[in-house]
């Protein structure tokens, strides 16, 4: 497939391309290492000057004459302000090309900051209520996992999100869709407003989902408290928790995440511009890594939070005083955490080893 004109060569720059002096730095530290992202919204992944041609390709007008007018109405002051947004910036997505173009643009990025490996969501309820088809959203972003695979040398996973705002029913709807696109889905997923909505809302939903063979995870703990981690960990049985940081609340909750090493993926930018915390200084990421928690660092909806993946790094690292050991441990983490195969995991850990190695002589 043909790239939207001027989105193919983004930031493709790569370590070696660093000076040594910058390779020294902590940020050249995370800049280099190898590590995988698990909790990437790929319709949050649409950077304003993309939403603004490709709603010139498609005709649909936009709210924001420039890409620095829909920069600044990014003000958000909690999950449901962002959502309104960033669920309206969908409706230039309209072809299979549209998706394809996203997810690639996506993938350059990810590739030129070290990602090997992603674990992607998507949102179709939210495209099906605009009248696009489920199979031009799975083809467009199947599609270009399957090409960068190849192409970029990027492993990848596609997680199906279910909108929680919606009806179980309407979630049942595209379970059933995703079951005959299970070449390209691999998982099942639950985010969008997780206030009054609770996770035992998709007890049945996602009992379908493991029965068909999907593996499960879930938003929760993000603006909810730790009793919604509990709740999606013993109604919906899912592997891991998407964002996950008001566990802290609850002690026996800790211990449980931290022996059966239920990894949770946290979104520092992210949590900071919704107001989860009032600063990077009061984020609780160093207190969970210090807990023993399985705790991943991943960039949400990098187009509206103000980084990928490693300026998250970047960012926490600088606020909390992270340092290598951490920064290793959490790149370490992120590959455990992911659904890879023992023998994928041991691979992409020897060469996070190797780099590694490669920084202390
Ligand atoms: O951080 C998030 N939380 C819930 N739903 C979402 N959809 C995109 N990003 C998010
Ligand atoms: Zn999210």
């Amino acid at each position: 497939m043909n790239l939207l004109p001027g989105f193919a060569y983004i930031e493709m720059e790569s370590i070696s391309n660093l000076t040594p002096l910058v390779m020294k730095t902590l940020a050249g530290f995370i800049a280099g290492i190898p590590k995988a992202e698990l909790h990437l919204h790929i319709e949050g992944t649409l950077e304003p000057e993309m939403m603004l041609a490709l709603g010139e390709r498609n005709g649909v007008p936009l709210p924001y004459p420039d890409a620095d007018a829909a920069k600044s109405a990014y003000h958000f002051s909690d999950l449901q302000s962002f959502l309104d947004i960033y669920y309206r910036a969908t409706a230039v997505l309209v072809t299979e090309q549209d998706f394809y173009d996203l997810t690639i643009a996506y993938l350059q990025k990810a590739v030129s900051r070290k990602v090997c490996h992603a674990e992607i969501f998507f949102d179709p309820q939210s495209h099906i209520a605009r009248g696009v088809p489920f199979e031009t959203v799975v083809g467009g972003i199947g599609q270009a996992l399957s090409d960068a695979n190849g192409g970029l040398g990027i492993s990848t996973k596609l997680i199906m999100c279910i909108l929680r705002h919606l009806s179980e029913e309407d979630g049942n709807a595209v379970l059933e869709q995703a079951v005959r696109w299970k070449r390209w889905i691999s998982g099942i997923g639950l985010d969008s407003s997780e206030k009054g909505n609770p996770p035992g809302k998709f007890r049945e939903l996602f009992a379908k989902a493991r029965h068909y063979g999907f593996f499960t995870v879930a938003h929760a703990g993000e603006e909810g408290n730790a009793s919604s981690i509990s709740e999606a960990l013993d109604a919906l049985h899912v592997i891991r928790i998407d964002h996950g940081v008001h566990c802290m609340e609850d002690p026996v909750l800790v211990e449980r995440l931290r022996l059966d090493r239920i990894p949770l993926t946290i979104c520092p930018l992210s949590n900071v511009r919704l107001n989860v915390f009032g600063s990077m200084r009061e984020h609780n990421l160093k207190t969970m890594l210090d807990a023993g928690l399985c705790v991943t660092i991943n960039s949400d909806d990098p187009a509206y939070f103000g980084g990928y993946v490693n300026e998250n790094y970047l960012a926490a690292a600088e606020a909390l005083n992270l340092d290598r050991n951490d920064i290793i441990r959490l790149a370490r983490n992120s590959f455990e955490a992911s659904v890879l195969s023992n023998v994928q995991k041991k691979l992409y850990l020897q060469k996070l080893d190797h780099y590694v190695d490669s920084f202390i002589q």
